[in-house]
């Protein structure tokens, strides 16, 4: 479990989501969501299905057909900057559904988004993460197993640049052996410094990396608390997310 001590918040959030609302077509789905993430932290969001937590990085990613707020990325607002710039900013997502083209080899995936920032993690550096990605390079993405197109979404997104990346359910549907090698290369990230957003259900995993957690319930961000705090909001998480 990651006890230790939460640090003093004196810094600026590297991305600050604040009163968001956000829409499919008509319906009103975010009701004044806000969150904070640091640079170098995890925080994950919970809450049971049809919370809003896919929606909420659909929003910060401008997924949405109409989203209201403001979302702030090293400062910089980014309601306004056009959805195809987005990324530029830094940020990736990961969704669930994972997006991995089944004709293509494993390289030609990893290769696919063009880099948007500086910094990212170099294709030597991706198969010494993720090794299994190395021996499989020229398979076609048809022949992946669940774990390893969850991990080729994650590369792929890793070599972009992001240093914030947004991780919709990356163990879902996953064996335990699979879920701990993710598990490990989140934490693996996390020493490199990265910045990470999951949408988790499975809380084992999701304590190993976690610095905070985040409580949503119909489109609602009910409260945050830190991960040395999970045991005594058990209760409460059972009533919300129904544990
Ligand atoms: N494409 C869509 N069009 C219209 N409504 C949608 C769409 N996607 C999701 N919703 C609705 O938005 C609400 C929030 O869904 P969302 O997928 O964000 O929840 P979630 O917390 O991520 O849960 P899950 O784990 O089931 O995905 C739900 O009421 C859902 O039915």
């Amino acid at each position: 479990m990651n006890s230790a001590a939460p640090k003093p918040r004196t810094d600026r959030p590297l991305l600050e989501v604040r009163d968001l609302n956000g829409w499919y077509g008509e319906s009103h789905v975010l009701h004044g969501v806000s969150l904070d993430l640091y640079e170098g932290e995890t925080i994950t969001l919970v809450g049971r299905n049809g919370a809003g937590k896919t929606t909420t990085l659909r929003a910060i990613m401008g997924l949405l057909s109409r989203r209201e707020g403001t979302i702030k990325i090293s400062g910089r607002d980014m309601i306004k900057v056009p959805v195809h710039k987005t990324a530029h900013a830094g940020i990736g997502y990961v969704p669930e559904e994972r997006g991995i083209f089944a004709t293509l080899s494993v390289e030609e995936n990893l290769m696919l988004p063009p880099k948007v920032a500086e910094g990212g993690i170099s294709v030597e550096e991706i198969y010494h993460l993720f090794p299994n990605l190395a021996e499989r390079r020229n398979s076609p993405g048809t022949k992946l197993s669940g774990g390893e197109q969850q991990m080729l979404a994650l590369a792929r997104i890793l070599r972009t640049g992001a240093r914030i990346i947004l991780l919709d359910e990356p163990t879902e549907g996953l064996a335990p052996v699979i879920v701990q090698r993710i598990g490990d290369v989140l934490l693996e990230l996390k020493k490199k410094g990265m910045t990470l957003l999951l949408v988790e259900q499975n809380f084992r995993f999701a304590r190993k990396v976690a610095d905070r957690f985040f409580l949503m319930e119909d489109g609602h961000m009910l409260e945050n608390f830190p991960t040395a705090d999970l045991d005594s909001k058990m209760a409460r998480l059972r009533q919300v997310v129904g544990v």
